[in-house]
């Protein structure tokens, strides 16, 4: 079984559970009343010469086990923010990556900054969650979902002014992606199945991106050299959670900001 695998199986215990806590019915009552989404698109286009920077709030996760042992996510994020970042990546998940969805509401109310939920969706009801804690956007990972459930999720997500970050891994999961109509797609470096990183990944894949398509670059991002590398292949940003944390060298980098 893939770690991907044991992950979802995880979520669909969990997805049980929200399903008691009616999300969709709160949405309809609330949706009158809930703020528009920040900008989520619009800060990742690059305009220039530098890239975008998602700076991720991560405290573990299956590959490293703890990263930060004295974890604040305001404080966290304030640094990140001085770095220069257009949006923000919150992990919501909480067996596999001790994150919280508190930390996303935290994180949301004290930034003015768009905000990404960084989980594992494999239902709608955890999309309509998403809005109602104040998301801006969400992840979907092709590897997760079946076609038309990826179709559906993004349709459903345009609907209540969700943008969304479109996961692959391969060439097939890009098509997959590209033929539902994703408007931003990341390349995760992790392979799931072994958490090997290679650069590599998104760089042979970016070529083969639909026009007009916001190219993200995600995970195992950690030196200068890394980002130059990213940015000689035309992505547009990057998604950094480990590397912000560990690497003084990624402090010293130009991010395009908003
Ligand atoms: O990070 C992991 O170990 C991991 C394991 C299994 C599934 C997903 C995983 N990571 C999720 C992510 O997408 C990363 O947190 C994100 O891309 C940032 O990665 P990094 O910059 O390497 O911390």
């Amino acid at each position: 079984m893939t770690y991907l695998a044991k992950i979802l199986d995880e979520k669909r215990n969990e997805v049980a559970e929200l399903g008691k806590q009616r999300p969709q019915q709160r949405y309809e009552e609330r949706k009158n009343d809930i703020s528009p989404c920040r900008d989520f698109v619009g800060n990742l286009k690059r305009t220039g010469e530098n890239l975008r920077l998602i700076a991720e709030i991560k405290k573990a996760s299956p590959s490293r086990g703890v990263i930060v042992h004295d974890f604040d996510p305001v404080e966290m994020a304030r640094r990140y923010f001085g770095l220069g970042a257009s949006a923000f990546s919150v992990l919501t998940d909480r067996l596999f990556f001790q994150g919280s969805i508190d930390y996303l509401e935290t994180v949301k109310l004290q930034f003015n900054l768009p905000v990404l939920r960084k989980d594992f969706i494999i239902d709608e009801l955890q999309i309509f969650e998403s809005r109602l804690i104040g998301a801006d956007a969400i992840l979907l990972i092709v590897a997760a979902l079946d076609a038309s459930q990826l179709r559906d999720y993004l349709q459903l997500a345009a609907e209540i002014g969700l943008a969304v970050l479109v996961e692959v891994h391969d060439r097939p999961e890009l098509d997959t992606a590209a033929e539902a109509g994703a408007m931003i797609i990341g390349v995760n470096n992790r392979n799931l199945k072994d958490f090997s990183v290679s650069l590599d990944t998104a760089i042979d894949l970016r070529p083969h991106f639909p026009e007009g398509v916001i190219a993200v670059a995600e995970s195992g991002l950690k030196s200068s050299d890394d980002i130059l590398r990213i940015g000689q292949a035309s992505f547009d940003a990057v998604l950094i959670g480990e590397g912000l944390h560990v690497s003084p060298e990624l402090h010293a980098v130009t991010w395009q900001r908003p």
